[in-house]
C-alpha cells in the first residue's frame, strides 16, 4: 500500500468561502479536531493576509500537536517571515510559497515573464528554507499551465530546497483523463521527481475536484489538498472525507492508504459546518443527513435482508449511526413491518393490510412518517369500531370574511349521503354536517388536536369525546389536514356509539 498525505486546507483555502470568517478560539477548535481526525499537514492561515489570520496560525502552531502546521505566503519576504514567525513555536513546520504559471496568470495578473516567475520561485523556496526544512512549492494555475513550463520550474524549485511540490488545479479545469497525464508526465519528466512529495490541489468548478484528486493518486500523487466538507473558494475544493472514504473503500483498487482515523469524519464535518455556517447539503456523500439512509422499499428489503446489497460502507466506519430507514411514499411492507417491531408492536398479516395501506395513504401526504405517527396510526387502527360510517370526501370554505361551510359525503350502510352545512369554525360546520349526513346529533364532550411531531409537517391527531344519553365513547383520527382528523375523530366516535364497541356508561358527577 503506499501511504498517501492528507494536507487539510479548511483553515487556509475553506475559509476562501464567500461569507466565512472564523476567529482565532474557532480555528484552534477545528485544528484540533483536524489532530484527532489524523490529517498530516494542516495549513493553519495566511499570516500575512491580517493580524488575526497571523494569530490564529500562531495559536494553532503553540497548542496543537501532531500534524505539521503549515503556512501560506506569496513568493515575497515580507509573506516569508511573517508565515515562518507564525508557525514558529510549532514541533513540525512547513513553509508554503506559491506563484503562478498560467500564460494568463504571469501576463495578466502579476505581468512577469515567464523567466522572472522561475526567477522569483526559486529565490522564495531559497529563503523560505532558511527558515524551515519543510518547503512546499505550488505553481498556481497548474491546471492551465504549459507541462514544460511547469517540469521546469519544479525541476528548479527541487533543486532550490522544495520537499513537496505542489500542482494546483486552481480554476477547476481539469477533467481526470488530463489531469492524471499531466501529473504523470511532470513526476516523469521533472529531474530530482523521486526526493520529493508530489501533491495535488484541486477545485471544484466542474464537480471534479474529489475525481481529479483521485485520479491523480493513480498517477503518482503522494498528497492530497483537501477541506472538510469541500468548502472553499467558489465552488469549494476537494472534499477530504470524500477523498478518505474513496481511498479507503477502494483500497483494491487504488492500492494506498491514508493515516486519517475515519471514525472522525462525521464530528469534524459537523464542527465545521457549524462553526462556518457553511450548511451540508442533505445528499452530500459521507456526511449528508441522507448519505446512509434508505427511503425506498426495495432498497430497504434489501438492507434487511444484507446491508451489502445498497451499502458500499458502514456509517460506523465514518462516525455515524448505523444506517436509517426512512418511511416514506416510496417504503415497502417489509421495513413498515420492521419500524413497527422496533416499536414492539406485533403485527400480523391481517393486521398489517389495512395499516400498511393507510400508511401509504398518508405518505403520500407526507415527506416524512415518523415514530410518533406510526404509534398514532396503529393505536388508531387497533380502536377503531367497524366502519359503518366512511368519510368519502370532504371540502371546507373558511376565511376571515367567510362564514366556514363544508360538504361531507359519508358512506352509510345504506348508501352515500352528500350534505352540508354552516358553523362557528370549520370543525363545528363539518360536525353539523356529518350529524345531518348520519342522523345523528350527540354531545360533543370533549375535543383535544395534538401534532404528533414538531414543525407544520406533523401528522393532527383529534380525539373526540362523545355523550348520548347515558352511553359516552372516544374517537381517535389523525391526518396530516387536521379538518380531516377532526372529521376521521367524529366518525370513529360515531362508529362506536351505533356498534357499541369501546362504549361505556357515563360516570355522573354526584
Ligand atoms: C489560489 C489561491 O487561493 S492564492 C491565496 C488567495 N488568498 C488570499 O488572497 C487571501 C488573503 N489575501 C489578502 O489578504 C491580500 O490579498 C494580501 C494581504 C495577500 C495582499 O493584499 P494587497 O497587498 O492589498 O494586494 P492585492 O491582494 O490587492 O493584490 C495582490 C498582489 O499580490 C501579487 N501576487 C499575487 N500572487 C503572488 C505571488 N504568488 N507572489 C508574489 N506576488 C503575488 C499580485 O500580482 C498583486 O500585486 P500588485 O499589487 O503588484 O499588483
Ligand atoms: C495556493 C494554491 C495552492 C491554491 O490555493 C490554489 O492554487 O488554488
Amino acid at each position: 500500500m503506499r501511504r498517501i498525505k492528507i494536507f487539510d486546507t479548511t483553515l487556509r483555502d475553506g475559509e476562501q468561502s464567500p461569507g466565512v470568517a472564523l476567529s482565532p478560539d474557532e480555528k484552534v477548535a477545528i485544528a484540533k479536531q483536524l489532530a484527532r481526525l489524523g490529517v498530516d499537514v494542516i495549513e493553519a492561515g495566511f499570516p500575512i493576509a491580517s493580524p488575526g489570520d497571523f494569530a490564529a496560525v500562531r495559536r494553532i502552531a503553540e497548542e496543537v500537536e501532531g500534524p505539521t502546521i503549515a503556512a501560506l505566503a506569496r513568493t515575497a519576504k515580507a509573506d516569508i517571515e511573517r508565515a515562518a514567525e507564525a508557525i514558529e513555536p510549532a514541533a513540525r513546520r512547513r513553509i508554503h510559497t506559491f506563484i503562478a504559471t498560467s500564460p494568463v496568470h504571469m501576463e495578466k495578473k502579476l505581468r512577469m515573464t515567464p523567466d522572472e516567475v522561475v526567477e522569483k520561485a526559486v529565490w522564495a523556496v531559497k529563503f523560505a528554507r532558511g527558515f524551515v526544512d519543510d518547503v512546499e512549492f505550488s505553481a498556481e494555475d497548474a491546471g492551465r499551465s504549459d507541462p514544460d513550463f511547469l517540469v521546469r520550474i519544479f525541476g528548479e524549485a527541487i533543486a532550490a530546497g522544495a520537499t513537496t511540490i505542489n500542482i494546483p488545479d486552481t480554476v477547476g479545469y481539469q477533467v481526470p483523463w488530463k489531469f492524471a497525464e499531466l501529473v504523470g508526465y511532470i513526476i516523469e519528466n521533472t529531474p530530482g521527481a523521486d526526493g520529493v512529495d508530489w501533491s495535488v490541489h484541486t477545485h471544484d468548478d466542474l464537480g471534479m475536484a474529489v475525481v481529479n484528486s483521485l485520479a491523480a493518486v493513480r498517477a503518482g500523487a503522494t498528497q492530497v489538498e483537501c477541506t472538510i466538507n469541500g468548502i472553499g473558494e467558489r465552488a469549494g475544493n476537494a472534499s477530504l472525507e470524500e477523498v478518505v472514504m474513496a481511498l479507503y473503500t477502494r483500497r483494491d483498487f487504488f492500492e494506498a492508504e491514508t493515516g486519517v482515523n475515519t471514525r472522525e469524519l462525521y464530528r469534524t464535518s459537523q464542527l465545521v459546518s457549524r462553526l462556518t455556517g457553511m450548511v451540508v447539503p442533505p445528499n452530500k456523500a459521507i456526511v449528508g443527513r441522507n448519505a446512509f439512509a434508505h427511503e425506498s422499499g426495495i432498497h430497504q428489503d434489501g438492507v434487511l435482508k444484507a446491508r451489502e446489497t445498497y451499502e458500499i460502507m458502514n456509517a460506523e466506519i465514518v462516525g455515524r449511526e448505523a444506517a436509517v430507514m426512512v418511511l416514506g411514499k416510496h417504503s415497502g411492507r417489509h421495513a413498515f413491518k420492521k419500524a413497527l417491531a422496533e416499536l414492539g408492536y406485533e403485527i400480523g398479516d391481517e393486521e398489517l393490510k389495512p395499516l400498511f395501506a393507510r400508511f401509504k395513504e398518508i405518505a403520500d401526504r407526507k415527506k416524512q412518517v415518523t415514530t410518533e405517527d406510526l404509534i398514532a396510526l396503529v393505536e388508531d387502527e387497533r380502536t377503531r369500531a367497524p366502519e359503518m360510517f366512511k368519510l368519502l370526501d370532504l371540502q371546507v370554505h373558511s376565511g376571515l370574511a367567510l362564514t366556514p361551510v363544508a360538504t361531507v359525503k359519508v358512506k352509510t350502510p345504506d348508501d352515500e349521503v352528500t350534505e352540508a352545512a354552516t358553523g362557528d369554525g370549520p370543525v363545528d360546520a363539518v360536525y353539523k354536517a356529518i350529524s345531518r349526513a348520519v342522523g345523528l346529533s350527540p354531545t360533543l364532550e370533549r375535543y383535544r388536536i395534538e401534532a404528533t411531531t414538531g414543525g407544520t409537517e406533523a401528522l393532527g391527531e383529534v380525539m373526540v369525546r362523545l355523550r348520548q344519553g347515558s352511553v359516552v365513547v372516544t374517537g381517535r383520527g389523525i391526518a396530516p389536514d387536521i379538518v380531516e382528523s377532526s372529521a376521521r375523530a367524529y366518525l370513529d366516535a360515531l362508529n362506536k356509539l351505533v356498534s357499541g364497541v369501546g362504549a361505556r356508561e357515563a360516570i355522573e358527577a354526584p
